[in-house]
């Protein structure tokens, strides 16, 4: 896409694997890759005000068509401004598409040629969307990179299925790219699927790159499979995608998810991990999970995390946070939240220097040993 507003740079490729180091520019604001992606899907990262994601180094948040469109609805937000207004966030917004939503929280959807029938999750109301729709709420929204309405497949569905899903997924992203209103502002990113076939992925790709998109998802993937298996659909595909256009790997994910998806060349994740185990006090620190809510921190006064300068860790105690959550108190979800957000942020700024280095092996060894993952 010659004009497109989302623009790659590609600065530096590590010297022993497939990462890179890059940056994206959007019309509101410039992040590095490979960046981690906190998700705000009712138009807020939980617990969390824009000045305190913009504090802990936040470039670009996420948000949701499916979930915007059914409250306040898209139209609403339109007038409010957008959702940049709306949600008092100045800097990059990602939106997806909604088509992973409908397939994973609708009740009794129908797939057609057309979209999706389906009922609300939240009132059963019938609903449909279509690649045409999902462009236009996403439109309304304005959100800097907009999603393809895609069908994300169950990885185990049988072959015969996914190579249909796949050709439908094509023509729903010409359809959408079709009927995107704001090329000038907005950006339109083709998801890749296939589930585990390689020849799948690979035809795709090839579809989707021809369709000339300023970036690509690659989708389908964190619905289930193992780390190896995700590990391996990336080792081919991947390499099937341009190189002077971002990677973006939905949904992903755990640390050592994020580290070999960096090592296999993506460049942007986004998951609900950091603030939904969050919630319930369960905490990534340097050396591992822990679940601040365990009685062995009742009387624990050391910070969550001592290698961590995040606000929590550098105020607070594992014996305080633990009576929070303890006492359902909502600020205890603060507390983890920043943390766990602060986390994985902080190890992308950490895998980013590690490029630079040229010692990104290094780095996971050393990170992988310290968080107790019995990496070979
Ligand atoms: C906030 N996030 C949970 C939502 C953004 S990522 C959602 C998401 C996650 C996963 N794993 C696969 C897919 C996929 O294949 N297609 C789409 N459109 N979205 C996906
Ligand atoms: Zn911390």
């Amino acid at each position: 896409m010659k004009d497109s507003p989302i623009k790659y740079r590609l600065i530096k490729t590590e010297k022993h694997t497939g990462a890179r180091l890059g940056e994206i520019i959007t019309p509101h604001g410039t992040f590095p890759t490979p960046m981690f992606m906190p998700v705000g899907t009712l138009a807020t990262v939980k617990t969390q005000s824009p000045e305190e994601l913009k504090e802990m180094g936040a470039g670009i948040i996420l948000s949701n068509t499916y979930h915007l469109w059914l409250r306040p609805g898209d139209e609403l937000v339109k007038k409010a401004g957008g959702l940049h207004k709306f949600m008092n966030w100045d800097q990059p917004i990602l939106t997806d598409s909604g088509g992973f939503q409908v397939f994973s929280l609708a009740d009794t959807r129908k797939i057609e040629e057309e979209g999706v029938h389906f009922k609300s999750h939240l009132n059963g109301a019938p609903l449909f969307l279509s690649p045409e729709k999902a462009i236009q709420i996403q439109n309304n929204l304005g959100s800097d990179i907009m999603m393809s309405f895609d069908e994300c497949p169950q990885f185990y569905q049988p072959y015969d299925y996914v190579k249909a899903s796949v050709e439908r997924t094509s023509r729903w992203a010409e359809r959408g790219l079709n009927a995107h209103a704001n090329k000038d502002r907005q950006g339109l990113f083709g998801i890749v699927q296939g589930a585990g076939f390689e020849d799948l992925r690979r035809q795709s790709a090839r579809d989707l790159v021809s369709m000339d998109f300023p970036g690509y998802s690659i989708g389908g993937l964190a619905v289930g499979e193992s780390h190896e298996e995700m590990n391996a659909v990336l080792d081919f595909t991947t390499s099937m995608l341009p190189t002077n256009k971002p990677r973006y790997l939905m949904g992903v994910g755990a640390p050592d998810s994020l580290i070999d998806g960096v090592i296999r060349g993506i460049d942007m994740f986004d998951c609900v991990l950091p603030t939904r185990i969050a919630r319930n006090g369960t905490c990534m620190t340097s050396r591992g999970r822990l679940v601040v809510k365990n009685a062995q921190y009742a009387e624990d006064f050391r910070p969550l995390d001592e290698n961590c300068d995040c606000y929590t860790c550098k105020n607070y105690t594992r014996a305080y946070i633990r009576h929070l959550i303890k006492c359902d108190e909502t600020f205890g979800m603060r507390l983890t939240s920043t943390h766990n957000l602060h986390f994985l942020i902080n190890l992308m700024k950490n895998v980013r220097q590690a490029i630079m280095d040229d010692n990104l092996l290094e780095f996971r060894q050393d990170f992988c040993e310290a968080y107790g993952y019995n990496k070979e």
